[in-house]
């Protein structure tokens, strides 16, 4: 498997990667990432954590985690997936004293996770993970608790005025917020809303996604499955694929 993967990392991404691809002035280098079935799904039902990587394109997804600034998800996919969102990547940090970091940023308008019970918070606490920015509405209340709890950590909110503006203008913000915050690259995991958004904008409007990774498993995941899909057509250039024991890897630069 180490055979395997090595090849996939060393030859096949190295032209999908931030550091490698030009660099955007106004916002950061926008990965999208994600692993679906055989019928373009993310999971088996609205809001289950389903597992569709295997091992080494697990690897795969670290080894991408190791070299962005941040990792952005939705709030469905903390509610879903309690997920650790850190780099779990060794080989890229063997000859360093320190561990590769990751920052998670998660889009949350109307606060409803709590970072305060999440495996994440466990993480931060231990040393394994970084503290989160919680990407806030302006009119979203937050209760001290939580705010305490997050601040005495290293996070923040990420407080905008999202609520009401078009899916265009809340990327926009987003993204030039994380610009500001120094982030110069964001892999992107999920969830569903979030892909299906990013894809359609890159569709219709301009580009938004740099580099896009897709992680396909040999599954059908039927009906009850939540779709991927960018609603119109969009076309790929550079596309290269990788095939592991299990599953395959798509990397391209969408149009
Ligand atoms: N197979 C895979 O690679 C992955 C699978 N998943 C799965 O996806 C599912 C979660 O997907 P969803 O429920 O669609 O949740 P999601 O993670 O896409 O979050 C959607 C929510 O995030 C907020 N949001 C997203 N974009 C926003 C924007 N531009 N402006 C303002 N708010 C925004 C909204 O509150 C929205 O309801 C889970 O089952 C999870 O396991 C999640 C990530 C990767
Ligand atoms: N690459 C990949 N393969 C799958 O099969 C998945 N279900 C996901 N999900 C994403 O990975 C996050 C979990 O990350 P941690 O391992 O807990 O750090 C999850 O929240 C989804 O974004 N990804």
């Amino acid at each position: 498997m180490a055979t395997l993967i090595d090849g996939l990392l060393e030859t096949h991404l190295t032209n999908y990667l931030p550091q490698n691809l030009q660099k955007n002035v106004d916002r950061p280098f926008v990965t999208l990432t994600y692993a679906q079935s055989l019928d373009s799904r993310i999971a088996a039902q609205p809001g289950e954590r389903t597992a569709i990587s295997h091992q080494e394109t697990k690897t795969m997804t670290h080894y991408l985690r190791s070299k962005h600034d941040a990792i952005l998800v939705g709030v469905g996919t903390v509610l879903a997936d309690d997920p650790k969102l850190n780099c779990r990547y060794k080989k890229a940090f063997s000859f360093q004293s320190k561990a590769s970091t990751i920052k998670p940023v998660i889009i949350d308008p109307k606060a409803k996770w709590k970072y305060l019970n999440s495996q994440l918070h466990q993480l931060v606490k231990s040393g394994e993970a970084e503290a989160p920015y919680i990407v806030i509405d302006q009119n979203t209340t937050l209760s001290d608790e939580e705010t305490n709890c997050l601040k005495a950590c290293g996070g923040n909110y990420i407080v905008l005025p999202l609520l009401g503006k078009s899916n265009v203008d809340q990327w926009n913000l987003i993204l030039k917020a994380l610009k500001d915050l120094d982030i110069k690259s964001v892999m992107i995991e999920g969830g569903a809303r979030v892909i299906n958004d990013l894809l359609k904008i890159q569709a219709r409007e301009y580009k938004i996604i740099d580099s896009l990774v897709i992680t396909i498993g040999p599954v059908f995941l039927g009906k009850d499955g939540v779709e991927v899909s960018p609603v119109s057509s969009l076309d790929l250039r550079f596309v290269r694929w990788w095939s592991g024991g299990r599953d395959s890897v798509l990397a391209a630069l969408p149009n």
